[in-house]
C-alpha cells in the first residue's frame, strides 16, 4: 500500500505540491479550510487558482485535519503565513509523533518576526522541532502543476531529514536539492517577495530592463545583508532559494508579488490592488515585519525599505525610484570596501 502524505493548506502551491507527491506514487490528502476549495478538488478535480489543469482524480480534499493526518508519515505545511501559528496549533492536536514535518510557505510572522519554521516549532510538541523540514526555491504553482523542469531546495540542519524530504518529492520534473541552512533558506524566500512588488512597481511605472536587473542584484545584496545577520551562510543567497527565487519572482507573469507590485506602480492603492488578488501576495506583510527588523538590527535595506513607504506610508513610487537614485554615492561591493578601506 502506498504511504500517506497531507497537505495542510489547497491553494495553488499546495495543489501543486499535491500533483508531485501523487506523482511519486504518495496517497495524498489536502486539508482545507474552505469548504468551496475542497468541494472544487473532490467534485470537479480542478482547483481555480490554476485553470486549464485537470487534477488526478484520486487526489482528495478535506475539511477535516484529524482525518487528513491520520496515518501520514509527513505533513507538508503550505498555507499563507499569516495562518501557519494557527495551522500547526491545530495540528498540535493530532499529529502523531514520527511525523515528518515540510514548510513550504514563504513569509515572516507580523510581530514575532519569525520564520515559518520557528513558528511552527513553537506550536508543535518540543520531539518535532527537527523534524522540520524547509522546502523552497524558484517555483511558482502553475508551472510546477504542468510538470515543467523546477529545481527547489530541502533544507534541515539534520542532513538525513533533508534528504528524507528530497527523496520524497524528487522525480523527473523537480529536481530536489539539500541545504542545512533553513535560516538562510527561509529569510532568501521571504524577502524576494518584498524586492519583488518592487519589479512590479517599476514596471508598473513603464521602467524596462535596466531598472529590473539593478533592483535583482541590488536586491540580492540587501537580503544577503540582512541574513548573514540574522545567522545565515552567505553562500546560500547566490543559489535557487536566493538569487534563484528572487529572479524568478522578480519576472514571471505568473508571481502574485510581482503582480500587485505592477498594479500599484501604474496608479492603484495597496487597498484597490488587494482587492483584485484572489491569491496571498506574501511581500505586502513580510515588508512590514522586515522594516522592523532591519530597524532594530541597524541594517541598510534601501529597496524594501521604499516598498515598505509605498505600501504603507502612501509614498508616491517616483519619490521612491529618485530617492533611491539619489542616495550617497558608495562602492558596489561592500566586503572589498570594507577589505581594502575603500
Ligand atoms: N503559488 C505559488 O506558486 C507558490 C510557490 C511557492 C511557495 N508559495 C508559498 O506558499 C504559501 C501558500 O501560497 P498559495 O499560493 O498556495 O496560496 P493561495 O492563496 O493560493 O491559497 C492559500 C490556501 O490556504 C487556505 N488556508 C488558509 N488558512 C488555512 C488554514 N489555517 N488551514 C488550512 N487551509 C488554510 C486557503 O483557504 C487557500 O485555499 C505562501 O507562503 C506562498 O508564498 C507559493
Ligand atoms: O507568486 P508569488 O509572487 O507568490 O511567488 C511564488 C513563488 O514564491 C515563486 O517561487
Amino acid at each position: 500500500m502506498s504511504k500517506k502524505v497531507a497537505v495542510i493548506g489547497g491553494g495553488s502551491w499546495g495543489t501543486a505540491l499535491a500533483q508531485v507527491l501523487h506523482n511519486n506514487n504518495y496517497q495524498v490528502q489536502i486539508y482545507d479550510l474552505s469548504q468551496e476549495k475542497v468541494d472544487e478538488i473532490n467534485q470537479d478535480h480542478i482547483n481555480s487558482y490554476l485553470p486549464d489543469v485537470k487534477l488526478p482524480e484520486q487526489l482528495k480534499a478535506t475539511t477535516d485535519l484529524k482525518e487528513a493526518v491520520n496515518g501520514a508519515e509527513a505533513v507538508v505545511v503550505v498555507v499563507p503565513s499569516h495562518a501557519v501559528r494557527k495551522a500547526a496549533k491545530d495540528l498540535a492536536e493530532v499529529l502523531e509523533t514520527d511525523t515528518l514535518v515540510v514548510s513550504a510557505t514563504k513569509g515572516l510572522e507580523e510581530n514575532t518576526y519569525l520564520r515559518m519554521s520557528e513558528v511552527l516549532a513553537q506550536e508543535l510538541p518540543a520531539e518535532f522541532e527537527d523534524k522540520i523540514t524547509v522546502l523552497s526555491g524558484p517555483s511558482h504553482a502553475e508551472e510546477v502543476i504542468k510538470n515543467h523542469p523546477t529545481t527547489v531546495v530541502a533544507a534541515n540542519e539534520d542532513k538525513k531529514m533533508a534528504q528524507q524530504v528530497q527523496d520524497m518529492f524528487m522525480n523527473d520534473q523537480l529536481r530536489v536539492y539539500t541545504n542545512p541552512d533553513a535560516v538562510g533558506v527561509e529569510l532568501g524566500a521571504a524577502v524576494k517577495n518584498i524586492i519583488a512588488i518592487g519589479a512590479g512597481i517599476a514596471s508598473g511605472l513603464g521602467y524596462g530592463d535596466n531598472a529590473l536587473a539593478a533592483l535583482v542584484t541590488r536586491g540580492i545584496t540587501e537580503i544577503k545583508r540582512l541574513g548573514v545577520e540574522l545567522g545565515a551562510k552567505s553562500m546560500t543567497f547566490a543559489g535557487l532559494t536566493g538569487l534563484g527565487d528572487l529572479i524568478v519572482t522578480c519576472t514571471s507573469q505568473h508571481s502574485r508579488n510581482r503582480r500587485l507590485g505592477y498594479k500599484i506602480g501604474a496608479g492603484k492603492s495597496l487597498e484597490e490592488a488587494l482587492d483584485e488578488m484572489k491569491m496571498v501576495a506574501e511581500g505586502v506583510k513580510t515588508a512590514k515585519a522586515v522594516y522592523e527588523v532591519a530597524e532594530k538590527h541597524g541594517i541598510d535595506m534601501p529597496i524594501s525599505n521604499q516598498v515598505y513607504n509605498i505600501l504603507f506610508n502612501d509614498k508616491d513610487p517616483r519619490q521612491s525610484v529618485n530617492d533611491l537614485m539619489m542616495r550617497g554615492k558608495k562602492h558596489e561591493i561592500e566586503e572589498v570596501a570594507k577589505e581594502q578601506s575603500w
